[in-house]
């Protein structure tokens, strides 16, 4: 199976944002989360920063929507470019409509859910979407531990991809570091975000292929790049 590192600016500086995103050229993606100090207690940018990443970064972009009223303010991601834009399920009312008008504009459809939100009402729906985010930590910000309890959730949605012969990727949040990868990995993901293991250390090439190698060695199937 194909695993993906996908290292998340939130731990960047801010200040250095260029610089930091051009650090992580050897990941697959770069994970941009956008937030509005109202879905989650916590504030970053919108889409005029998420633009002029698009312009600059070495790799793919992996939006990540923290915010409220996802079914109007998604297509607009997409609209700048992105690789893929992942919305929360929590956060809007529509989850089919929103995901068939961002790949009506060319880009991945994500649905992220929060560690205590149900996969089980979203199975039905996995063709409507390229990718799912089980958040291993509450969303908001970097450096908290990895919630074990979230795994049952990837299981199911492993299960459910295997089954239907889907190609959706699974893909976790929060926490995910050394210690902590191989059990998301043998739980099924496929897709890594990883803000602290990666920007806490001097240097991030390094953090980027260990990560992927502890992922590699407890991913089902074949390991393997895009
Ligand atoms: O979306 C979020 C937090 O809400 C994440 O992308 C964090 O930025 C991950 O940081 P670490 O837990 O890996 O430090």
């Amino acid at each position: 199976m194909t695993v993906r590192i996908n290292p998340s600016i939130l731990s960047a500086d801010f200040v250095n944002l260029q610089r930091d995103v051009e650090r992580i050229a050897s990941a697959d993606l770069v994970h941009v989360d956008v937030m509005d100090n109202h879905f989650v207690p916590n504030l970053t940018f919108g889409p005029q920063m998420v633009g002029r990443l698009q312009a600059i970064a070495p790799i793919p972009l992996d939006v990540h929507l923290m915010i409220s009223d996802a079914d109007r303010w998604a297509p607009g991601y997409a609209e700048l470019g992105a690789f893929s834009v992942t919305f929360h399920a929590e956060a809007a009312s529509d989850v089919v409509e929103t995901a068939r008008a961002l790949r009506e504009r060319g880009s991945r459809a994500g649905l992220a859910v929060k560690p205590g939100t149900a996969i089980e009402p979203y199975l039905e729906l996995l063709p409507e979407f390229d990718q799912v985010l089980v958040m291993t930590v509450e969303p908001g910000f970097s450096g908290q531990s990895f919630m074990a309890e979230t795994m049952p959730k990837l299981r199911t949605l492993r299960q459910a991809v295997e089954r239907h012969g889907l190609d959706v990727w699974l893909q976790v949040d929060g926490g995910i570091a050394l210690d902590t990868i191989g059990i998301a990995a043998e739980a099924g993901a496929d897709t890594f975000v990883a803000g602290s293991a990666v920007y806490g250390r001097d240097s991030v090439e390094a953090a980027i292929a260990e990560l992927r190698s502890a992922a590699e060695a407890h991913s089902h199937g074949t390991p393997g790049r895009v």
